[in-house]
């Protein structure tokens, strides 16, 4: 008996000790078994707590008092499904006649404390179907990748979000992004993320780095092309541009030969063109575009305007020429002068770190998502990464990228440099390699996601 009490002791012990110390790996030990048997046992009793049940229908009621039964209690959503993950639980719930997903998303919080988990978010899935979220620890605490993530072509994991779900960068369905944060806010780091993550695929990479290189030009050995000034970023954007052109000439030439032939499909983009002829896509990285704006010399104030011009460009057309925009920023906002609204609202993906102001989270959010401007200006300092991305559907949500050091960014990168690819176009901007330091990548090394 007393071997039983040490062993129950030292059971929850270990227990406390993975709570306080790991709460992941509690999460996959105890916490998971406890907190399903827990919403099991609950549910109808939370749910009739929450005001998310409807009264028996009548014929049920009348049928009971006909026949002498008890009379049947207030029916909570039918759970479909109950599915366990790696930080918490999915339900998948058929709301009754009368309940509506949104009476379900207003009770997210009054959930979340009476089930004991971490966070509780709900979507509606189809009419009548919502899938609630339930997280058993604060995942963006020590953000830890899944070992497995569906990358596909042009669409790379980047963060987690606050639900568990990885939050995906997906340039064809969300073709340019505009990243804002105040200094120290975790940009550089998501920017790391992104290259990282786009450096094993097919795609050229683009950087614009005015802070004298230091963030891009490390990474450099996967970079088609660079520019670490304003100069040079002008030369390089109109060179974009012609580059865009010439692909839509490709477009053109390929739809007047399949015009002829009946039931072909016509290119109206890049990715409708056939394998071998279609050109490779193109991300171009700027890191701190307020440098751009800003100048002091009516010279600068020319090629300011000419940068602009061509960025402005390059977001209302690149899309269809496979060119994608990923403009990063301390601010952006009208006071850097005439274009940089236009320019903004073609960068539909917005992501925001910490900010100073209400002004800044409204550059970000104002006029896509206002829900998120608050959530925006209330990330505390000493979590730096965490940000809040939304795009034009209006939809928005607390992510946290992993901590990737410029160490194993670079790494990713000279792994996979036989993966860049030369073109002809920006050739004169191609990194002079013979100018790093060599950086012998290691044969295998760990990514930071879980094991
Ligand atoms: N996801 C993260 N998790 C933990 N620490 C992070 C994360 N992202 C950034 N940091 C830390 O925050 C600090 C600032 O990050 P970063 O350099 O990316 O900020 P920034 O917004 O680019 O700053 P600046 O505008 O001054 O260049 C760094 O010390 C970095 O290690």
């Amino acid at each position: 008996m007393a071997w039983l009490i040490v062993a129950l002791v030292l059971v929850v012990a270990a227990a406390g000790l993975l709570l306080w110390r790991r709460p992941a790996w509690y999460w996959l030990t105890f916490g998971v078994t406890l907190a399903a048997v827990r919403v099991l046992v609950r549910y109808g009793s939370v749910m009739d707590a929450c005001g998310l049940t409807v009264p028996a229908p009548r014929w049920r009621l009348t049928v009971a008092r006909m026949t002498n039964r008890p009379v049947p209690g207030p029916r909570a959503p039918r759970i479909l499904r109950l599915r366990v993950t790696r930080t918490g639980l999915v339900l998948r719930l058929k709301l009754r006649p009368g309940q509506d997903a949104f009476d379900v998303a207003a009770s997210c919080d009054r959930l979340r404390h009476s089930f004991a988990m971490y966070g509780v978010t709900s979507r509606e899935l189809r009419s009548g179907v919502v899938e609630l979220r339930m997280t058993g620890y604060d995942v963006l605490k020590r953000v830890q990748m899944p070992a497995h993530v569906d990358s596909r072509p042009m669409r790379v994991p980047v963060a987690l979000r606050e639900d568990g779900a990885v939050h995906y960068r997906d340039y064809r369905a969300v073709p340019h992004g505009l990243v804002i944060g105040a200094t120290e806010s975790g940009k550089s780091v998501y920017q790391r993320n992104l290259v990282a993550a786009l450096a094993p695929q097919r795609v050229a990479l683009v950087g614009i780095d005015c802070k004298q290189g230091v963030e891009l030009f490390p990474l450099a050995r996967r970079f088609s092309a660079l520019a670490d000034n304003p100069d040079t970023a002008a030369e390089l954007l109109d060179a974009l541009v012609s580059h865009m052109q010439d692909v839509y000439q490709l477009i053109r030439a390929e739809q007047r030969i399949t015009a002829d032939v009946p039931d072909a499909e016509i290119a109206a983009d890049i990715w409708d063109l056939p394998e071998d002829l279609r050109p490779v896509p193109i991300v171009v990285l700027v890191d701190e575009v307020a440098e751009l704006a800003l100048f002091a010399t009516k010279d600068e104030e020319k090629r300011r305007d000419r940068i602009i011009t061509a960025l402005a460009r390059l977001a209302q057309l690149g899309r269809a020429a496979g060119i994608y925009l990923e403009v990063c920023g301390q601010r952006f906002g009208s006071e850097l002068g005439k274009g940089i609204t236009m320019l903004r609202a073609q960068l539909t993906g917005r992501t925001a770190h910490r900010v100073n102001d209400e002004a800044s989270a409204n550059m970000a959010f104002g006029d896509i998502a206002p829900d998120a401007v608050l959530a925006a200006i209330s990330i505390p300092t000493d979590t730096p990464g965490v940000a809040i991305a939304a795009d034009s559907a209006g939809g928005w949500a607390r992510v946290r990228t992993p901590h990737t050091s410029l160490r194993h960014a670079v790494n990713v990168c000279n792994r996979h440099a036989d993966l860049t690819p030369d073109l002809p176009a920006l050739a004169p901007f191609r990194p002079a390699l013979g100018t790093l330091a060599p950086v012998p990548a290691p044969a295998v090394e760990s990514t930071p996601a879980a094991a």
